[in-house]
């Protein structure tokens, strides 16, 4: 089988430069720029590559970027706090708090204290309701990336068989929603799920959201099916020298693109695709905001 390698990085690069086209079109007609903040509690390094890298993306998008980073000892009130003084901010459209937050915070309140206007990550429960009725809300920047993948490579997705492997509220609750809203046949798998296998093999469509490298073997894919990999793992990269390590994927790349008709690697697959659909979101919140027609092609 000759599987096609879905160019998460590329189509991502596609995406950012449609957004900043239309950011340059919205200061040139109207003198609005769209701003994100993004608020980083603690000092985890993996979100702190995370965080500079949307920074460096949503300037080159023409867009604002502020940064917070606080403590990882912050209070819960002093985080809210900053929430509502970034609510008020009229130069503010999207408003971004990375997880997982520290223990000592109720991750729910500080997601449901942020605007739902400004909600570009769609985490706050009125985008979760909204989504899952089928009425326009913020959506979800990874499964919105997937989505657009999707798409693109299926053209229409309606009647396919969909597995999505992980139950998230971040990735597989709103993957399954938005699959559903395409009119695929959805199954959600998870750690309790019986013959994961089995399941796996009846998808036209994977979607794995674990966060355990490798776990998807080629044998569980269906010859043809299209294979979209979520998970971000660091793994011991012993032949790049001593101490190094490499990311990867929850599907065994090597063995499921003998196997699948279409494939995201990682590095390069659904990461890039993640921060593009952040910066859409905040057009699009900022476009909203504004009364204006919505960015076409860069929502669900
Ligand atoms: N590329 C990107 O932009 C992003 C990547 N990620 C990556 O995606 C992965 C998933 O992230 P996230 O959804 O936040 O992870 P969570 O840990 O929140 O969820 C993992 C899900 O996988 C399920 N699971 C765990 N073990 C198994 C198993 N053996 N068999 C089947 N299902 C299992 C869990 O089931 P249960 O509910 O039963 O415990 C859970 O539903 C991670 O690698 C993360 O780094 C995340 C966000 C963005
Ligand atoms: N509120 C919130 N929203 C998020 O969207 C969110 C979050 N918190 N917490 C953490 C996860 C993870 N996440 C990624 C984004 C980009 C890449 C990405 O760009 N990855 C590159 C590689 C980057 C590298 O080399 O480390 C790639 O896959 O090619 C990965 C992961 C967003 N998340």
């Amino acid at each position: 089988m000759m599987t096609k390698l879905i160019d998460g990085k590329a189509f991502a690069a596609k995406v950012r430069g449609q957004v900043g086209e239309q950011v340059a079109r919205l200061q040139a007609d109207h003198g609005i720029t769209p701003g994100l903040a993004v608020v980083l509690v603690g000092e985890d390094p993996a979100s702190q590559v995370y965080v500079r890298n949307k920074g460096k993306q949503t300037v080159e998008a023409g867009m604002k970027s502020v940064e917070h980073k606080l403590d990882a000892d912050t209070s819960q009130a002093d985080l809210l706090a900053l929430v509502a003084t970034l609510n008020a901010d009229p130069s503010i459209h999207g408003i971004l708090v990375q997880l997982p937050l520290p223990d000592h915070m109720d991750e729910a309140a500080v997601i449901n204290a942020i605007d739902p206007a400004k909600d570009v990550d769609g985490f706050h429960i009125s985008n979760v309701g909204l989504l899952g009725t089928g009425q326009k809300s913020m959506v979800p920047c990874t499964p919105l990336g997937c989505l657009m993948m999707l798409r693109d490579h299926h053209g229409s997705l309606s009647g396919l068989e969909a597995v999505v492997i992980g139950r998230s509220n971040i990735v597989g609750k709103p993957m399954a929603q938005l699959l559903l809203g395409d009119s695929c046949t959805v199954t959600v798998a998870h750690s309790r799920t019986r013959d994961l296998p089995d399941v796996v093999r009846r998808a036209d469509i994977v979607v794995a959201a674990v966060g355990r490298a490798q776990m998807v073997p080629g044998d569980w894919i269906k010859p043809g099916a299209t294979v979209i990999d979520v998970g971000i793992n660091r793994i011991p990269a012993p032949e790049k020298g001593e101490g190094k390590t490499r990311l990867v994927g929850d599907v065994d790349f090597a063995s499921a693109a003998e196997v699948a008709g279409a494939i995201t690697p990682v590095p390069g697959g659904v990461g890039p695709m993640t921060i593009a659909c952040l910066l859409a979101n905040t057009l699009t919140a900022c476009c909203r905001a504004n009364n204006l027609p919505e960015p076409e092609g860069l929502t669900a």
